[in-house]
């Protein structure tokens, strides 16, 4: 039956994220901008997987594009994912988690951007595949 609905939606929508965690254990989070969809919503910085990419590949691009910093997919630890329906696709979300890279990240595609401590993360309005992503995350951190 899955199979089914797969082949007529077109297949997932894989989409890398990360949780960079700083010194003091807090996790940058984005504010996504009045243009996108679910505009508002405070989520992991990444985006789409694109044709031919990894997903660490497609994550350190859209860390560069996004924030303005450089990491490697050497730094980049696969931590858990989620799996949720977008109405019209279906969305595979990768989270990882990473504690190095360099320059200091600013909000270049973005409506803003902050460090919150995981457990503050369940007081954000997230997109609702982020909701089972936070509880594991805190037990990973
Ligand atoms: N980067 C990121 N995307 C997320 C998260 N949670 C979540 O549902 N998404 C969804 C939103 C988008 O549908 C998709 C990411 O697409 P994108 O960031 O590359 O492109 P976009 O905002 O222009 O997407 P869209 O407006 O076309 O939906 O994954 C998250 O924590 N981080």
């Amino acid at each position: 039956m899955t199979a089914i609905i797969l082949s007529q939606a077109g297949l997932p929508l894989f989409v890398t994220a990360v949780a960079l965690v700083d010194a003091d254990g807090r996790v940058l989070v984005q504010q996504r901008s009045a243009h996108r969809s679910m505009a508002g919503l405070w989520e992991f910085p990444g985006g789409k997987v694109e044709d031919g990419e990894t997903p660490e590949v497609a994550l350190v691009r859209e860390l560069r594009e996004e924030l303005g910093i450089e990491t490697s997919s050497a730094c980049l630890a696969p931590a858990c994912f989620a799996s949720e329906s977008l109405g019209d696709r279906h969305l595979i979300l990768l989270l990882y988690v990473c504690r190095k890279w360099s320059g200091t990240p600013r909000p270049l595609d973005s409506a803003g951007l902050k460090w919150v401590r995981p457990v503050d993360l369940h007081g954000l309005e997230m997109p609702p595949a982020d909701k089972p992503l936070i509880g594991l995350l805190e037990a990973l951190l």
